[in-house]
């Protein structure tokens, strides 16, 4: 926290992390939730209440917030960008699933306000991160899988966090250029493989495991997220971090490189 007064507004107000996002501001110093929409009608939350989504342009205008905190779906997020764009407004997007065509839209609203786009706002994971990039330059030519498991309800499939440690894993190591999604029948692996697996179960919060073996020996990597709440607070030390900034593209690593999470 910067130490001033921060004020949000909540996009995809009624879901797990909306939730979790107005309960966490509500338990923050500082923090006020200003709007709060939803894409279909949704109670209060934490004594916050939730409008209709398609009102958000006017919603903005009249509360002109410091930061908007999305987590919606791709095509969602990228209208809340449009509009954030045209109100003035840094966006903090937790949402993960695009395709390259709607990143390019994101990128497209970063011209005008900052955009943060973050597949996962746990410290946690920004270390396992740093980890996995280390430990796959010091391991050259061993195997590397990984597996994430996250709630049934998920519906993007391998996770966001997932697909940034295979970039972290393939930024350091050339010879891996093949992500292979589970395997099944006659699929011996290949040497520039690297394994994916996605697990969906109950109500498992998220973790992600990196598995690097070769050489008669194996090494494991593992992150689990205890609850949303851990996600929620970064989003919030993020949008405190953002609301300051000039028009452009950044990443959660620049809050956490700035001392901004939580210091
Ligand atoms: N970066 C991070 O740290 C984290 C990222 N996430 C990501 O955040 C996103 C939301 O997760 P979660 O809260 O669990 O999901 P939920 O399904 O619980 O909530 C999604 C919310 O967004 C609304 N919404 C609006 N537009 C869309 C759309 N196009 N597709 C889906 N939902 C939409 C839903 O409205 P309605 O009620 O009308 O369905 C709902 O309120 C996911 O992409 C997830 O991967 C999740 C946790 C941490
Ligand atoms: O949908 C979730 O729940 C989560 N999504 C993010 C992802 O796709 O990586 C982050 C976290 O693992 C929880």
């Amino acid at each position: 926290m910067s130490g001033d007064s921060l004020s949000i507004a909540v996009t995809g107000a009624g879901g797990r992390m909306g939730r979790e996002v107005i309960s966490a501001a509500a338990d923050r110093e500082g923090v006020a939730v200003s709007v709060a929409v939803n894409r279909t009608p949704t109670d209060p939350v934490a004594g916050v209440a939730v409008e209709d989504a398609d009102r958000l342009d006017e919603l903005l205008a009249a509360a002109e917030p410091d930061a908007l905190v999305d987590f919606t779906g791709p095509e969602s997020a990228v209208a809340y960008a449009e509009i954030c764009a045209d109100a003035g407004v840094a966006m903090v997007t937790g949402t993960t699933g695009f395709a390259d065509a709607q990143l390019d839209g994101l990128r497209a609203a970063s011209k005008a306000v900052p955009v943060l786009k973050a597949s996962n706002f746990a410290r946690g994971v920004a270390a396992l991160r740093r980890a996995v990039r280390e430990a796959a330059a010091a391991l050259p030519g061993y195997d590397v899988e990984l597996t994430e498991t996250h709630h049934n309800a998920k519906r993007d499939a391998p996770s966001g966090t997932a697909k940034s440690i295979l970039d972290d894993v393939e930024s350091v190591r050339d010879d891996l250029d093949e992500r292979v999604h589970g395997r099944e029948g006659d699929a011996p692996r290949e040497s520039n493989e690297i394994g994916v697996h996605a697990r969906r179960a109950g109500d498992v919060t998220g973790e992600h495991e990196v598995l690097f073996a070769g050489n008669r020996e194996a090494v494991e990597l593992t992150h689990r997220a205890g609850d949303r709440g851990v996600f929620a607070e970064g989003a919030l030390d993020a949008a405190d971090w953002l609301a300051d900034r000039e028009p452009g593209w950044y990443a959660f690593g620049d809050v956490l490189d700035a001392g901004g999470a939580g210091e």
